[in-house]
């Protein structure tokens, strides 16, 4: 497993550990800190602007929406439809189409920050977050890329940072001899320059099939690893789209039967996927998505380059050697280069000293509709495993709950000052 790190020399990680003698920058916020300036982090910033709460956001990256600008290949779309990926209170221009690429939805990310005056304090790597009991305030500490430390406390703390923080990246044998044509799916760009090469592909999820599609058009030789299982549904199911179909029936059936109808109409519209040695899960997709957080592959054109062969599927890696692959049943394959397309993970255990509210897998221990909440003014929003709608409802609760307390805190002090006033002015002098 990958291992989150913070670019920290010893001295300061002794400086950072150090509760008694810190000699950083100090900050008091008035009102909540944010960490994450993504999608749920700018949605919560606009819910409280619209309320008149003072906050700061904090950012590791030196942009908004970095996941989305930095970690994602040329030529990709959202794949759930626009009304799915909007955030609150400020729809998505209507020229956008049905699924918009990943500039447009920067685009629009740069102009939702704008619209609500949301200036994050950029290149801030949270490295700590603590609950300070004797004071009731949140101690949020930070390293700048330039190395110095600053100290935020608050009332409020919301994690934003992700179900995607940081790459997972699975240990080979033989992967350090393999060369240096190895990298993970979120710096992968576009497949021009793989022109004539045999590419190893690990993983099967949404980032596997894409980037094996996406070298497919480059002409080059992808073979993509399914170790386990997956799901492959069509992203449209009669011209509607296929998530919105799930959406829908699940107001009125049980997740299974939905389940079960998507997998008629997958079968009907795709065939026979397993005989290409993409297994299915025991699991139905949107059941395994809400239990494991695994997203079904919502196909773009992958399928048709596996059914044609342009793809190749490949099972387990046994090892690696010197411009080699060996899978598990003993055959050995050529190949120029490896792109990890083995997923992300949350990275809150790493620097929130908390074990209450969050799972050591860094997700809220409740499951959605309730991990929005946990205690002592700590809150949590996007990690419902349901995308950016997901993130969007729990964004509206959390701004509109830190929004109620600000207000009724207002209303006391203004009383306090009225009658202090009052009082001064029945005094003779
Ligand atoms: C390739 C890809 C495509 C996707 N497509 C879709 C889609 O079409 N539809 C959909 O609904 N969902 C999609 N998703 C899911 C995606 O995670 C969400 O859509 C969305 O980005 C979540 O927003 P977020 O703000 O919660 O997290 P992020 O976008 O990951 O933002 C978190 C922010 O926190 C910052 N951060 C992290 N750790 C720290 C720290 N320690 N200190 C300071 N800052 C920190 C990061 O720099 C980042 O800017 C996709 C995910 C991926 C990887
Ligand atoms: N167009 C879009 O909107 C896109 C959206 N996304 C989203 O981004 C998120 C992340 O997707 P993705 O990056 O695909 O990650 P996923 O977690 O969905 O998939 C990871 C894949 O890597 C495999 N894997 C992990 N470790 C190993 C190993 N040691 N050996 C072989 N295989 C391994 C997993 O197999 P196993 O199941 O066996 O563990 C799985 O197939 C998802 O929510 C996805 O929907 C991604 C790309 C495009
Ligand atoms: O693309 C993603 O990562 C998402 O999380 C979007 C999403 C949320 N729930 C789903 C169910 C089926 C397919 C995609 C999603």
């Amino acid at each position: 497993m990958n291992q989150y790190c913070n670019p920290c020399s010893p001295l300061m990680v002794h400086a950072l550990e150090q509760e008694d003698f810190f000699t950083g920058r100090c900050i008091l916020v008035n009102g909540p800190v944010i960490i994450g300036a993504g999608p749920s982090g700018l949605a919560v910033g606009a819910g409280l602007k619209q309320q008149g709460v003072p906050f700061v956001i904090l950012d590791r990256a030196n942009c908004i929406a970095s996941l989305w600008q930095n970690k994602t290949y040329d030529r990709l779309k959202l794949h759930l439809p626009r009304q799915f990926c909007e955030l609150p209170y400020f729809p998505f221009p209507e020229n956008f189409p049905e699924y918009p690429t990943k500039y447009q939805f920067i685009s629009y990310l740069e102009s939702y920050a704008k619209k609500f005056e949301i200036n994050p304090r950029f290149n801030e790597s949270v490295h700590t977050a603590k609950y300070d009991e004797t004071c009731g305030l949140w101690r949020v500490k930070t390293v700048s890329k330039n190395g110095s430390i600053t100290e935020y406390i608050c009332r409020w703390l919301v994690v934003a940072t992700g179900e995607n923080a940081e790459k997972v990246v699975p240990e080979f044998e033989g992967l350090q001899d393999f060369g240096e044509h190895v990298m993970h799916a979120c710096d992968y760009k576009t497949g021009e320059t793989y022109e004539g090469k045999n590419v190893l592909v690990v993983g099967c999820g949404n980032s596997g099939m894409e980037v094996s599609l996406d070298l497919c058009h480059h002409n080059a030789s992808p073979s993509m690893v399914v170790r386990s299982s997956v799901h492959v549904l069509p992203r449209e199911i009669l011209g509607k789209s296929t998530f919105e179909l799930g959406v829908s029936m699940m107001k009125w059936l049980p997740i299974e039967m939905v389940d079960k109808i998507l997998l008629v109409a997958a079968r009907l519209l795709l065939g026979n996927i397993e005989k290409y040695g993409l297994k299915r899960p025991c699991i139905g997709p949107l059941q395994l998505k809400n239990t494991e957080g695994k997203t079904p592959v919502l196909d773009i054109g992958a399928l048709q380059k596996i059914r044609s062969g342009d793809i190749k599927i490949v099972p387990g890696i046994k090892k690696f050697s010197q411009g080699k692959v060996e899978f598990v049943n003993g055959e050995i394959l050529e190949i120029d280069s490896v792109i990890l397309a083995t997923g992300y993970c949350s990275n809150v255990p790493s620097w929130l000293k908390e074990n209450e509210f969050f799972s050591r897998e860094g997700f809220p221990k409740s499951p959605f509709p309730n991990g929005w909440k946990g205690k002592a003014g700590l809150y949590a929003v996007g990690f419902t495993r349901k995308g950016l709608s997901g993130a969007s409802l729990d964004a509206i609760k959390v701004s509109q709950d830190i929004g109620k307390i600000w207000k009724e805190e207002i209303k006391q002090k203004n009383q306090s000052v009225a009658v202090a006033s009052h009082r001064r002015s029945k005094l003779p002098f």
